[in-house]
């Protein structure tokens, strides 16, 4: 800021003055500076003329060059930025500043002075300070000066002469005060080093140049306050919750005395707690509507919990029309699925109900034949019907010589294919599932190329392992089923034991998303929530009667050896009653050993094993039908290499690779390592054909293999009676896939144990994640239990040469048969 002085007024000054200021002695003086003098009247004498009468020019040596600067002021009209000569062409130029014009009181512009005059080296001497009127005055006449050229110039230049010194004056001060403040900065820095700790200055009294800090608003304090709100809406935030041992008669929850009946003859005595709370939801007329969706752990029971009551509502309707699509994310599922509504069938069809007709569309058969499955017609007599059937026909005909390759209109290809009516006759398409048992893709497929397939009828919309689905949204499916959905045709929608209408979704998982965005996506509308008890928001309940055991691996090149010497453990042995032994996990002497538990007494070559399975458990797997031709799971013999002695492999295990071709390379790996249990071992993978898949699900259902080796395929909802043993051959990438995994076994209520074998590297991951052990760990698996640690081997050694041999040679076939020449190629 620039703030003009303005002087009191001048006294008269005495000729005599002016003459000496002005004589050209004055301009050879030895003073360093002179002044600007403007040009004298014509009466006066005049001195030699300089080459440049109107300013002292200084030397060029006295400058160096120097860089422009954007700070420096104008001086007549030309940027002090463009003279050169370095820092004393600044103060060249500050100089030029003070005798031309009037600055003052600019702070930043004050300290920009100081550095220029410390470079200077004015002897300090002269460093007397002036007053600030004595400092301005010489200016303020300067300023008249200019408003006045033709004034005289004798006093005018003594006034001047003294004005410089006092300027010079002035600028010593500041050079002073400006050393003083460095001294004083450099002495703290140094104070600073030689403590290690900066330690606070009193501030310096003097000039602050302008360097005051700018008000800062007032800090925020960040208190603990909680919200005042619920960020999950209210059906989320609140759930139903039900204890998990919670069981009642199924004739308490609105199923018929004559169907339980059934239901209990198949081993469903009571309904367990998921069921107890689900069933009255959907059952229950007429004050409760609204979807529901469940949460509850692997093997609990969903399933039944949502097939019973749908099929009980179906059965009451007098036509077959599709009136519930169940969607689930794989095809062995599906199968499963539609074993379980054939069951409940048949126990609503015990009490004069009407035979609920079931479904199925995956991708394992021609979709024609599947087509021709689900969807049948008749001929109807409609003449005008028939005319316009006639009309689209002979366009098509027409078409047909249209050899253009993009025809518009190959869409009609659809219309082609389809039966033709008879002479004044239309077709009527009918549904001949009431209940269609799907994966997504293929839904969508029949909605959009089967003819007469509608969702007009559809009153209820089941969606199983709904994280999965909703994660992967194949085919834009939800949208496509959810707009169909919303078709309203009057009546069409309607429940048989309500006043209702509409469609009811039932949304399940053992591992449900809090995910609103997902969620959002299913339109809910009046939507609860199921837990089983002791299930948190984003918690995923392992089964109470769980083992699991993590198995150390130092030898990662060695895997395979583990897993075989795991196999052959004694602590590998049946662990559900149908075999006759008890969990025999730390329950036996010998090499191996459970660091974590005390032996107890157990033999895991019990013959027992041998006699024939008598339990009442029930199942409606796709591996344990019930056809009449098969024996029923529940009553099965153990195995067909069961003998009078001990079975090679009493027990039964599933083993999760990380992917489809380690599940087909660790499968073969194990036969040839242990060519006893080869005729037991069979494997699951995508890459399996669907066929041979059932089929080695059925054979396992059947004890006739014990061993299955898989990929994440199967790690959903697969319902393996009697699976005793989980092994991670892999370590699972999230908690949601371990989860499901090792919830293949302790299912409805029985034990089961779960084995992972951790190489070095990921056993950090491991204990952090999935078990919530050390350093920052956190996870979202719950259970009843701890994770144990399991000691394969007591010896340092852990293989002995020969065994390191023969698996090398076993690597080398493998590798033959890899390369097209092995025998092992093609087996399960
Ligand atoms: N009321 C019941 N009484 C006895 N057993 C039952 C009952 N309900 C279901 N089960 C049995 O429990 C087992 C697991 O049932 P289900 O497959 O429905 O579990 P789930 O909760 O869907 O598991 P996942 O989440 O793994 O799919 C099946 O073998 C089934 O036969």
């Amino acid at each position: 800021m620039y703030n003009r002085y303005i002087p009191p007024p001048k006294p008269a000054k005495t000729p005599s003055q002016p003459a000496a200021a002005a004589s050209p002695a004055s301009w050879s003086s030895s003073k360093p500076y002179a002044r600007y003098i403007p040009g004298q009247t014509p009466t006066e004498p005049q001195p030699p003329a300089p080459a440049q009468p109107q300013r002292i020019v200084f030397n060029d040596d006295d400058f160096p060059a120097a860089k422009p600067s954007k700070n420096s002021p104008v001086i007549n009209g030309e940027h002090a930025a463009t003279s050169e000569g370095g820092k004393e062409a600044k103060s060249k130029k500050r100089r030029r500043d003070e005798t031309d014009e009037v600055i003052q009181g600019d702070p930043a512009e004050s300290s920009h002075e100081h550095q220029q005059a410390a470079e200077e080296q004015v002897p300090a001497a002269e460093a007397k300070p002036p007053t600030e009127d004595q400092e301005r005055r010489p200016k303020r006449e300067k300023k008249k000066k200019k408003k006045q050229p033709g004034s005289p110039g004798v006093g005018a230049v003594d006034d001047d002469d003294d004005a410089i010194h006092k300027r010079h004056r002035s600028v010593f001060e500041k050079v002073q005060r400006s050393l003083q403040i460095q001294a004083s900065v450099a002495n703290v820095d140094a104070d600073d080093k030689e403590d290690g700790a900066a330690e606070e200055e009193a501030p310096e009294a003097g000039i602050e140049h302008g360097l005051e800090p700018l008000p800062q608003p007032e800090p925020v304090v960040t208190g603990e306050s909680k919200a005042t709100y619920e960020t999950l809406p209210r059906w989320l935030a609140l759930p139903i919750r039900v204890a998990a041992d919670k069981t009642q008669p199924f004739t308490a929850l609105g199923i018929a005395p004559e169907s339980a009946k059934i239901l209990e003859s198949k081993g469903f005595k009571h309904a367990v707690a998921v069921q107890t709370e689900v069933l009255p939801q959907i059952l229950s007329p007429p004050d409760r509507y609204g979807d529901v969706v469940v949460a509850a752990p692997t093997g609990s029971g969903k399933t039944l919990s949502y097939v019973l009551p749908i099929v009980n509502d179906i059965s009451r309707d007098a036509v077959t029309r599709l009136r519930a699509l169940i969607v689930l994310p794989t095809r062995d599922l599906v199968q499963q699925v539609q074993q379980a509504f054939e069951t409940c069938t048949r126990a609503f069809t015990a009490n004069g109900g009407r035979r609920v007709e079931i479904g199925i569309a995956v991708g394992n058969r021609m979709f024609k034949n599947e087509q021709s499955a689900i969807m049948d017609f008749e001929q109807k007599y409609d003449p005008q019907g028939y005319q316009r059937h006639a009309k689209k026909r002979d366009l098509i005909v027409d078409l047909d010589d249209w050899e253009a390759e993009d025809n518009p209109l190959d869409d009609l290809d659809v219309e082609r294919e389809r039966p033709q009516p008879l002479p004044y006759h239309v077709i009527a398409w009918k549904s001949k599932v009431d209940v269609l048992i799907c994966t997504p893709g293929r839904l969508v497929e029949h909605i959009n190329k089967t003819p007469g397939f509608t969702l007009d009828y559809v009153r209820w919309l089941v969606i199983d392992e709904a994280d999965k689905l909703l994660a992967q949204d194949y085919q834009q499916w939800l949208g496509t089923v959810l707009d169909k959905l919303a078709v309203e045709k009057p009546g069409a929608r309607e429940f048989m034991t309500t006043k209702n209408s509409g469609v009811r979704k039932i949304i399940l998982s053992a591992t449900m998303t809090r995910d609103l965005s997902l969620l959002n996506r299913l339109k809910l509308s009046w939507p609860r929530l199921v837990v089983v008890e002791g299930t948190k928001a984003g918690e995923q309940t392992l089964p109470a009667l769980l083992r699991e055991f993590a198995i150390k691996i130092r030898e990662p090149s060695l895997k395979p050896l583990y897993l075989v010497d795991l196999l052959r453990n004694k602590h590998m042995a049946p662990v559900n009653q149908d075999y006759g032994v008890e969990c025999s996990a730390g329950s036996e002497t010998g090499e191996s050993e459970m660091e974590s538990e005390s032996d107890s007494e157990s033999d895991s070559g019990s013959s027992s094993s041998d006699s024939d399975s008598d339990s009442d458990a029930p199942s409606f797997s796709s591996s344990s039908r019930v056809d009449a031709d098969e024996p029923s799971p529940t009553k099965r013999k153990p195995s067909r290499t069961t003998t009078a002695e001990a079975p090679k492999f009493a027990t039964t295990a599933l083993i999760f690779t990380k992917s489809n071709e380690a599940a087909l390379r660790l499968s073969r790996l194990l036969a040839l390592l242990a060519p006893d249990l080869a005729p037991l071992i069979g494997t699951l993978t995508s890459s399996t054909n669907t066929s041979r898949r059932a089929r080695a699900l059925r054979a396992f259902a059947q004890g006739r293999l014990r061993i299955l080796v898989a990929s994440d395929l199967v790690s959903r909802g697969i319902d393996l009676p009697n699976l005793d043993h989980v092994v991670n051959y892999d370590l699972p990438i999230t908690e949601t896939s371990y989860v499901h995994r090792v919830g293949r076994t302790a299912r409805a209520g029985r034990p089961g144990c779960a084995w992972t074998l951790l190489e070095h590297a990921e056993a950090r991951r491991f204990w952090r994640d999935f078990v919530g052990e050390g350093q920052g760990a956190s996870t979202s698996i719950v259970r009843a239990g701890v994770v144990e640690r399991f000691r394969l081997h007591e010896r340092e050694e852990e293989f002995a040469e020969e065994r390191v041999r023969q698996y090398e040679a076993a690597l080398e076939s493998l590798a033959r048969e890899a390369a097209g020449g092995g025998e092992g190629k093609g087996r399960k």
